[in-house]
């Protein structure tokens, strides 16, 4: 498996472009079907999912009852892409001596408009420009618009279950106007990025991830549903604000919040049994604990534990690529791991598994090559009230660990002393990787000191790219959570960005287990996802420190990721189809196939005809 790694290229270079303009091509060949739409005249112009604005052809204004609701000339849909573009334009220009947190937020605020009003059109310019888009529907500026989110709040998406309707979310899932729901994102707002605890909030954090679901995985708008499960905060200052629109109660715990994510779950599957259930950014107790009650009983996946663990393995794994070294070697690299919550024992679970398989595979010795430390320091078996999860990756204490570290050792004193090869961050601690601990990965075992700087958004991330390859040196091999610009380092020399964000998994997790129609996201179909990932980048590109696609193909990388795991899923004998496809043609259908497969069953923003019925 892991050999298959090294071997496998990307089987064709993928070209955006080209892919657009033949699915073009297919949607207007009429292949796509015609658009029910149960509205007529004011009330679809008023409706995202259908509005075309100015580009309603005649024969449609006639037959939705539009003729004299719009100005008489017809735009075609590039006029319209054109027009987008330039206003997106003008705005960088009429910003550009702002602070970046006005030009952030500006550019949210121009996106959001057009999102709320013309969905095609938005995810049209999505996918095309998903590059300089994904910063400001997702990480960083979704955090900035999370932490403004009252301000900024003019219309809601999504839905809203609080504590307050307890009893009542078997019906209220019946409020949502869409028949069918593939996708729901869901968030209790306890911790956003690493930004805490934001309440209502929160509610952003689905909305971007979802976004991230269409322009990615091309998931079908209209069958997507970001929730927000609002169960109280314990941030003092939103409670004090008068703007704040979530309860204005303390968090509930224990069993009583677990019963409302409880009625949550069962109203969501009572009316849509085959949606696929991702939790988000939820805190570490709950994230672990809502895993383990619901994963065998629904299609659900925590994204911060399972999803954010695939992509760093893929990492891990490109790191030990980058030194010319035999993906073997993974398991002897040394590993330092700075923050141990959600994500970073689900990357420990994770690389721990892979370290095993290789240890049994190439029969080498096994050895504990992770330090791991938290808020207070080196984690070890002397630490008083080690969390559950944290405590099989705790040092001991004996002759055996390396002399100087003990319980609550610094992250300098540890790197110092461990030399490790990489150091891995995770913390929701901005500049922590400070020059002192940058300089003494300068002293690593290992030819290309890897640095990942994986906390978001990017005021928390552990240290800057400059600082990276300032302190570490031209070797170093980066990424972070957020995106940063490559650093020129002189000479001509670039040092790599790589934007190690689970991103490049959840999509094509989602994906692959809708279309397998698989009723649980087994640890198979996970392994598949990062496997698939890792073994994307060719050796050329893993020495030159790329270690992940970059994020203009997250189309087609995504689309291999939902194979993987499709294929995982029949493997596993859990596929039961989905739609006219069902499990017998989902197993005979080749590697190449399904690839095929997933590809054509991704949306792409088109105007297709209107049909109205009642
Ligand atoms: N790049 C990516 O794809 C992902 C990034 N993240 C980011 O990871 C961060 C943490 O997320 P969670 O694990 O869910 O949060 P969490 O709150 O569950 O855990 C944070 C951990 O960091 C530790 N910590 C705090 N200060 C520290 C310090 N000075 N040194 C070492 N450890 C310290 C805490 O003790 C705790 O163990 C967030 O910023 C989040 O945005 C999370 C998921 C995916
Ligand atoms: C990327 C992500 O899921 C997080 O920072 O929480
Ligand atoms: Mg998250």
């Amino acid at each position: 498996m892991w050999k298959k790694i090294v071997k496998a290229a990307r089987p064709v270079a993928w070209n955006l472009k080209k892919q657009q303009q033949q699915q073009r091509c297919c949607f207007s060949s009429g292949i796509q079907g015609p658009c029910i739409v149960q509205k007529s005249g004011i009330d679809i112009i008023h409706d995202p999912w259908f509005n075309k604005d100015t580009a309603f052809p005649l024969t449609e204004r006639d037959r939705l009852g539009l003729r004299g609701l719009l100005p008489p000339h017809i735009q075609s849909f590039e006029e319209q892409y054109d027009r987008f573009m330039e206003s997106y334009r003008s705005l960088e220009k009429n910003t550009c001596h702002e602070s970046e947190r006005v030009v952030s937020l500006a550019k949210w605020r121009i996106l959001n408009r057009l999102h709320d009003r013309n969905e095609t059109l938005y995810y049209r310019v999505l996918i095309d420009n998903i590059k300089e888009f994904a910063p400001i529907i997702y990480t960083p500026t979704v955090g900035l618009v999370c932490q403004n989110y009252c301000g900024l709040f003019r219309r809601p998406r999504g839905m809203y279950f609080s504590a307050a309707d307890r009893g009542e979310m078997m019906s209220m899932i019946y409020n949502w106007p869409a028949k069918q729901v593939d996708m729901i994102v869901l968030t209790d707002g306890s911790r956003i990025l690493g930004l805490g605890d934001l309440g209502v909030q929160g509610i952003g954090i689905p909305i971007g991830k979802l976004d991230m679901y269409i322009a990615a995985a091309g998931m079908n708008p209209q069958r997507i549903l970001p929730v927000m499960l609002d169960v109280g905060t314990n941030n003092q200052e939103l409670l004090d604000d008068p703007l704040y629109l979530g309860l204005r109660q303390p968090r509930l715990d224990g069993e009583e919040y677990l019963a409302v994510v409880d009625e949550f779950m069962e109203a969501v599957y009572a009316r849509w049994p085959k949606a696929i259930v991702q939790f988000e950014d939820f805190q570490m107790k709950w994230a672990f604990e809502t895993l383990r009650r619901y994963r065998e009983r629904f299609c659900m996946f925590n994204d911060d534990i399972q999803g954010t663990a695939g992509v760093a393995l893929a990492g891990l794994l490109g790191a030990t690529r980058a030194q010319g070294r035999p993906l073997s070697d993974f398991a002897k690299q040394k590993i330092v791991i700075a923050g141990a919550g959600s994500a970073g024992i689900g990357v420990l679970n994770v690389a721990k598994k892979a370290f095993l398989k290789m240890v049994e595979s190439y029969g080498m010795a096994n050895t504990n090559q992770i330090w791991l430390l938290d808020k207070d320091g080196l984690v070890t078996t002397d630490r008083k009230n080690i969390a559950p999860a944290a405590a099989p990756f705790a040092r001991g204490c004996g002759p055996e660990e390396i002399e100087g570290l003990r319980e609550g050792s610094s992250l300098v004193e540890v790197v110092e002393k461990v030399r490790p090869h990489v150091l891995l961050g995770l913390s929701g601690v901005g500049g922590i990787f400070n020059e002192e601990v940058l300089k003494a990965m300068q002293k690593s075992d290992s030819t290309r000191p890897a640095i990942f700087a994986m906390s978001n958004p990017t005021t928390k991330a552990e240290c800057t790219a400059t600082d990276a390859f300032k302190y570490v040196g031209e070797n170093a091999v980066f990424a972070s959570g957020s995106p940063f610009d490559n650093v020129d380092l002189g000479n001509g020399k670039v040092g790599h960005v790589n934007q190690a964000n689970n991103m490049y998994l959840f999509p094509g997790i989602g994906l692959g287990a809708l279309l397998s129609g698989a009723r649980h996201i087994t640890d198979g179909m996970l392994q598949a996802a990062s496997e698939r990932l890792a073994s994307y980048m060719t050796d050329e590109e893993v020495q030159g420190g790329i270690l992940y696609p970059s994020i203009s193909s997250i189309r087609h990388i995504t689309t291999e990721v939902g194979a993987a795991v499709l294929r995982a899923a029949v493997a596993e004998e859990l596929a039961e189809g989905h739609g006219d496809v069902g499990p017998k043609e989902l197993m005979h259908m080749s590697e190449e196939e399904t690839v095929k497969y997933v590809a054509h069953n991704m949306w792409f923003p088109v105007y297709g005809p209107l049909v109205h019925k009642k």
